[in-house]
């Protein structure tokens, strides 16, 4: 139990949902079909019966952190089953559980994939409801149920394009849109992370502008602004897909290069160096960069890693800059 919980504590909301929602089936379902067994309400206590069952069985793919996105929409498919047959074979009371259900779909699914099964689940309950209720308890509950569904969608679509936004913005430098250095970090420690697990080579390239200061005082913040945004972006077309590029801060920027050596990592730097010279806009003044290659090395941290790149790069700002230099 206190390790269902530690692992509770550490998931998403959307994962806490569902497994908040299959733990609640679990709790209130078991005495449930005893009762109706009591009763002798078959049809309930087979349903109930079968959502226990994919209840606990969902509770483990959750807590083994697997096919989690299919459990999560399993679980929606399931709960919208559950809530149309319950509306049929259930009292008119039952019909309260439509709301907290909707609102369990939403938190658990991407908003439109929850809006699609909704939708489908409302479309089913007209032909079950209009069997065992009146008229007027059907127009309200499909105003009352829709209005419902409207509301929860927008909500939880605008809560999803402003987290996205916070999301974007928390990893990103503003000027250039590469990552920043908080990215940097976070996938750093991913890149030594896959090299403990497999071995996996991932070079680091660290790169910075030369004379930048003489440039800014020559030609203004606004023309040295220009030159970080053009020679990023001319790089980042450079790069293969699994290859980034960050802002380590000022005018330093870094690429991480995964399952690359040092090698590759330097034949990459030239070809870089080489496409932004042939590149670079007229409207601008020339400008060149100097950089650091090291590959990283078995047991190292990220800011021994960073630091020998920095060395080489420092090296190749002694060599007369516009140079590149392999870590040692
Ligand atoms: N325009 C602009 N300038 C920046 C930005 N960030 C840092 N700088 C400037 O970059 C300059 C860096 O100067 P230095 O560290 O002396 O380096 P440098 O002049 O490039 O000399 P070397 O690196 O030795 O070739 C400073 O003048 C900073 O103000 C930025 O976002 N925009």
């Amino acid at each position: 139990m206190i390790l269902l919980f530690r692992e509770f504590s550490s998931r998403s909301v959307s994962d806490r949902v569902a497994m908040s929602i299959v733990l609640l089936i679990i709790v209130a379902l078991s005495p449930m079909t005893v009762f109706r067994y009591l009763q002798g309400n078959y049809p309930m206590m087979i349903i109930d019966f079968g959502l226990i069952v994919v209840a606990c069985l969902s509770l483990v793919f959750l807590y083994l952190n697997q096919y989690g996105n299919y459990i999560k929409g399993i679980i929606g498919v399931a709960l919208a089953c559950g809530m149309v047959l319950a509306s049929y074979y259930g009292s008119d009371a039952t019909l309260y559980w439509l709301f907290p259900g909707t609102l369990g779909i939403f938190s658990m699914l991407q908003p439109r994939r929850a809006l699609v099964l909704l939708i489908c689940m409302s479309s089913a309950l007209l032909p079950v409801l209009s069997n065992k209720t009146s008229l007027d308890t059907i127009f309200v509950l499909t105003a009352t149920l829709g209005a419902s569904i409207f509301f929860v969608y927008y909500f939880v679509r605008e809560l999803q394009l402003r987290f996205e936004q916070l999301n974007t913005e928390a990893i990103e430098d503003y000027l250039t849109q590469t990552g920043n250095r908080r990215a940097f970090h976070r996938d750093a420690e991913q890149c030594i992370s896959a090299k403990l697990k497999n071995q996996s080579a991932t070079a680091l390239i660290v790169f910075d502008m030369d004379y930048f200061k003489r440039l800014n005082d020559s030609y203004g913040h606004g023309v040295g602004d220009q030159v970080l945004k053009e020679s990023t972006r001319l790089m980042s077309k450079r790069l293969r897909r699994t290859d980034k590029i960050y802002r380590l801060g000022g005018e330093e920027f870094g690429i991480l290069m995964k399952n690359c050596s040092l090698d590759d990592g330097l034949v990459l730097a030239r070809d870089l160096r080489e496409f932004v010279a042939e590149n670079r806009s007229d409207k601008l003044p020339p400008y060149t960069m100097s950089f650091g290659v090291a590959e990283l090395s078995e047991g190292e941290s990220v800011t021994d890693w960073v630091e020998r790149a920095d060395k080489a790069l420092y090296a190749s700002k002694d060599a007369g800059r516009d140079k590149i230099t392999a870590a040692k």
